[in-house]
């Protein structure tokens, strides 16, 4: 079923009201429940007694926030996270979770390669949670080296609402041509869903007031039970 996907500018729009005096969320809680919903589209789509180890690439903004988010609650779902961070900010929110993550012994790898072999190679799924619906242009260091491997890696790849690199709208680029395996979109699916041939693709983010879709235009579906996730 084709379901409606809205633009960058929309799709900046929607955060920002969910977040203004009208909306009343916190970023806190909507990365929550996006990094939540990251976690179990995981874990519907692969077996962790099998493929346990899951290494989130994560970006320098709310997209890698959804990914800490994500690692967080992998662990606590059996899997073993570790972090690809290889731009760290200051903020307090990222830092929180961060420190979150490393209580619980995930690992955290600013560099591809260590002394134990690549991190990508020792991995079983890639998370990427480089980059979101604020990307523009064209990849910039230190980040062009992982969505290289990307394209040429053979662990299957889940996206958090975009495959990093391409263009929120009309999709892959000259650079940047990588197919996920899962896509999840967050709140709405972003126009370069038009683009996605992988095999599943989930939609999250269950935090949408009615009268908010309504006034963007765009559907939420029905979620099943008290599921975070949904599948298109
Ligand atoms: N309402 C929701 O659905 C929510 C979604 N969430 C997630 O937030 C991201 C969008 O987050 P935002 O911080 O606005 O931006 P990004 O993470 O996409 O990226 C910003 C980050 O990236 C840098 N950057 C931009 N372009 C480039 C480039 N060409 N090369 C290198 N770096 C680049 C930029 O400087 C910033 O640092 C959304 O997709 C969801 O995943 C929220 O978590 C909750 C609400
Ligand atoms: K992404």
């Amino acid at each position: 079923m084709a379901y409606k996907c809205v633009s960058q500018k929309i799709a900046q729009a929607i955060d920002a009201e969910l977040m203004s005096s009208s909306g009343g969320f916190s970023i806190d809680q909507l990365m929550e429940l996006a990094g939540l919903s990251v976690a179990q589209a995981v874990e519907k789509a692969f077996d962790r007694s099998k493929q346990p180890n899951v290494l989130v690439c994560v970006g320098p903004g709310n997209n890698g926030g959804d990914g800490l988010v994500a690692a967080r609650h992998l662990f606590h779902f059996g899997f073993k996270p570790s972090l690809y961070y290889p731009k760290q900010p200051e903020k307090d929110l990222y830092q929180r979770i961060l420190l979150q993550c490393r209580n619980l012994d995930i690992p955290v790898y600013k560099e591809l390669e260590q002394t134990s072999g690549n991190i990508v190679e020792q991995s079983h799924i890639v998370l990427d949670a480089l980059f979101g619906f604020s990307f523009h242009g064209e990849v910039r260091d230190p980040y062009k080296e992982i969505i290289g491997i990307f394209g040429t890696t053979t662990k299957p790849i889940v996206s958090v609402d975009i495959p990093s690199g391409w263009d929120v709208e009309t999709g892959p680029t000259e650079h940047v041509k990588f197919q996920p395996d899962v896509l999840v979109s967050l709140t709405a699916p972003k126009q370069c869903l038009s683009h996605f041939t992988g095999k599943r693709h989930f939609l999250g983010g269950r935090f949408v007031p009615p009268a908010l879709a309504n006034k963007f235009d765009f559907e939420v579906p029905a979620y099943p039970g008290s599921e975070q996730v949904v599948e298109l």
